[in-house]
């Protein structure tokens, strides 16, 4: 067993590093000469202190043998004291039993495993007493894995990141937190410790509840909140565009013209064919003739012929019934054009539309009844059309991708909106409400330099409003300061030569000093590209080479 020298057999080692209590040894002087893995933890983890060893010794030094332990142990124990060792004091003491018992009984126990919350309970000291269904599930961890182990030995092991439970050992108090439980998931943890009637802890009852559910929760309401946003920014533009849609927003002539037609177009139901480049705002315009029509309540289906493949063309307009065709949904689909019923159908690009569907479409136009796939019986919709293309129409008759006779079914009244190099007397005025639209949606103040509003003015605009809107918001997107000046401006907009005295705008209301800033620049520009060499160049002008540094510095030409 034990031999005078004080080593320990290996017998009595397997037992005492078996045991699932704490065991330990202490010499009559009440030094630790020995202990157990579990001991140590608890040592470790401050749950046992060697003056509460020291209270273990009797004071006639007598081995301790009162303190139950199992069967097998007891016959250990009976050993040691036959062997009549005076060195060792062995002390094999199970603490559970020293303090107050907690029962679980088993209505209790199906309470417990009724919760949604994992539940997870220790004794006084520390050792897993239970633990509930939920917290299996949440932990992946079986109850052999948990129950009858040492919450420091499971912390050690890494099951938990933090015990609660240790904390509410010594503090005797409730306490909450969030673990990651399992390295896995992350729960709001709260221990509550419990006494008996002398106040000593006999348990700590941990609840833990999943927080990643929660926190997905969370996300998809953030989502939610992102799109909603994002909605509503875009009506606001919706709301913008239509507000802009009308004679008097507009300095153009022809544009003057286009919104008087586009407002006795609202008034009526006819078909209308919007043409135009890229970009001039025919979709807006279709919207707007909408908006300002009896069917505004009511539905705007914007079909881009373009973009819609083929095979599933003729679906998408028209819908099908269930089981139509190999792979229809279940539940049959409304197409495009009876979504539209009531109201407006917008379809932009129409040379883009297949010309079997456009044979179809006429039949529509012609009897206003539409037939779903695999359908028999028709069904009778009321839609205005409006299309739109910014192909030359003539062209695609001719190249056999608009079909005549659809294309004066559709274009009853056609209305060209014009490039915006055609009505640059309105760049000035849509920059500035590209502008505060753009800052809104950034949440930013940006100002413009009157020389922007020059060069703006100034460009030819192949994209139309969608290349100036794409140039404003790049410009206050990179822009770092808060004012957009001449620097900001992509290269194929700046072009010193561009500014000509006679078209700028009066509205600009510049003063003397700008327009002599303005020429200066573009003289400036201009010169440096010819004599890079600013002694010369100075000299050539006449004017002190500082001088031309601090003018070419004052205009950011480089
Ligand atoms: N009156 C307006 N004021 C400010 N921005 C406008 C106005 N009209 C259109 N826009 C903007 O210009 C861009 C292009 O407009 P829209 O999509 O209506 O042009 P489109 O002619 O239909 O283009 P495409 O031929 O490429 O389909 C849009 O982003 C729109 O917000």
């Amino acid at each position: 067993m034990m031999k005078e020298n004080g080593f320990i057999d290996v017998q009595l080692e397997d037992f005492v590093q078996g045991t699932d209590r704490p065991c330990f040894i202490l010499n009559e002087k009440g030094a630790l000469v020995y202990s157990n893995v579990l001991t140590e933890l608890l040592l470790k983890n401050h749950l046992l202190s060697v003056d509460y060893l020291h209270g273990m010794i009797p004071a006639d030094g007598e081995v301790i043998s009162t303190i139950r332990v199992g069967e097998s142990y007891d016959a250990l124990v009976r050993k040691i004291i036959i062997s009549g060792t005076t060195l060792f004091h062995v002390v094999l003491h199970n603490l559970l039993e020293s303090r107050g018992v907690l029962n679980i009984d088993d209505n209790m126990e199906s309470v417990i495993n009724s919760l949604q919350e994992g539940v997870y309970i220790t004794d006084g000291e520390g050792f897993t007493k239970k633990i509930n269904n939920a917290y299996t599930e949440l932990t992946g961890l079986s109850r052999q894995d948990l129950e009858g182990k040492h919450v420091a030995e499971l912390l050690s092991f890494g099951v938990f990141d933090s015990s609660m439970t240790v904390r509410v050992m010594k503090s005797r108090t409730r306490f909450s937190n969030m673990q990651k439980i399992n390295n896995n998931k992350i729960c709001l943890v709260t221990g509550v410790p419990v006494f008996d009637e002398n106040n000593n802890l006999i348990a700590v009852i941990n609840s833990a509840y999943d927080l990643t559910e929660m926190n997905r929760l969370q996300e998809d309401v953030k989502k939610s909140e992102i799109s909603l946003k994002r909605k509503d920014i875009e009506i606001d533009r919706l709301r913008a565009r239509v507000g802009q849609s009308h004679s008097s927003s507009t300095r153009s002539a022809i544009m003057k013209s286009v919104y008087k037609i586009s407002e006795k177009l609202a008034d009526s139901d006819v078909s209308v064919l919007l043409l135009g480049s890229t970009g001039t705002g025919k979709s807006t315009m279709a919207y707007s003739i909408h908006k300002n029509s009896q069917r505004a309540k009511e539905a705007f289906i914007e079909v881009n012929c373009g973009a819609v493949p083929e095979s599933l063309f003729e679906s998408e307009l028209f819908g099908y019934v269930k089981g139509a065709f190999t792979g229809a949904s279940d539940r049959g689909k409304v197409g495009l054009i009876e979504s539209a019923d009531k109201g407006t159908l917008f379809l932009d690009e129409i040379g883009d539309m297949p010309i079997h569907l456009q044979v179809k479409l006429l039949t529509f136009l012609q009897t206003g009844k539409i037939r779903r796939l695999g359908e028999t019986n028709d069904r009778k919709i009321n839609v205005r059309i409006i299309s739109a293309t910014n192909k030359d129409p003539v062209k695609l008759i001719e190249a056999g991708m608009l079909r005549e006779d659809l294309f004066y079914r559709l274009s009853l009244v056609s209305l060209t909106l014009p490039d915006l190099k055609e009505r640059k007397e309105d760049v000035f005025f849509l920059a500035k409400d590209i502008l505060g639209a753009v800052n809104e949606r950034y949440g930013k103040a940006v100002e413009m330099s009157k020389e922007v509003f020059l060069f703006l003015e100034s460009y030819d605009w192949p994209g139309n409003l969608r290349e100036l809107e794409h140039v404003i918001e790049q410009m206050v997107v990179l822009l770092d300061g808060s004012v957009i000046g001449v620097d900001s401006l992509p290269d194929k907009i700046f072009s010193p030569s561009v500014l000509k005295p006679t078209e700028i705008p009066i509205e600009l209301n510049l003063t003397l000093q700008d327009y002599m800033d303005i020429h200066e620049k573009e003289f400036l520009s201009m010169a440096i590209k010819s004599e890079q060499d600013t002694g010369k160049l100075s000299s050539k002008l006449g004017i002190h080479r500082t001088t031309l540094a601090r003018k070419l510095k004052y205009h950011g030409i480089k």
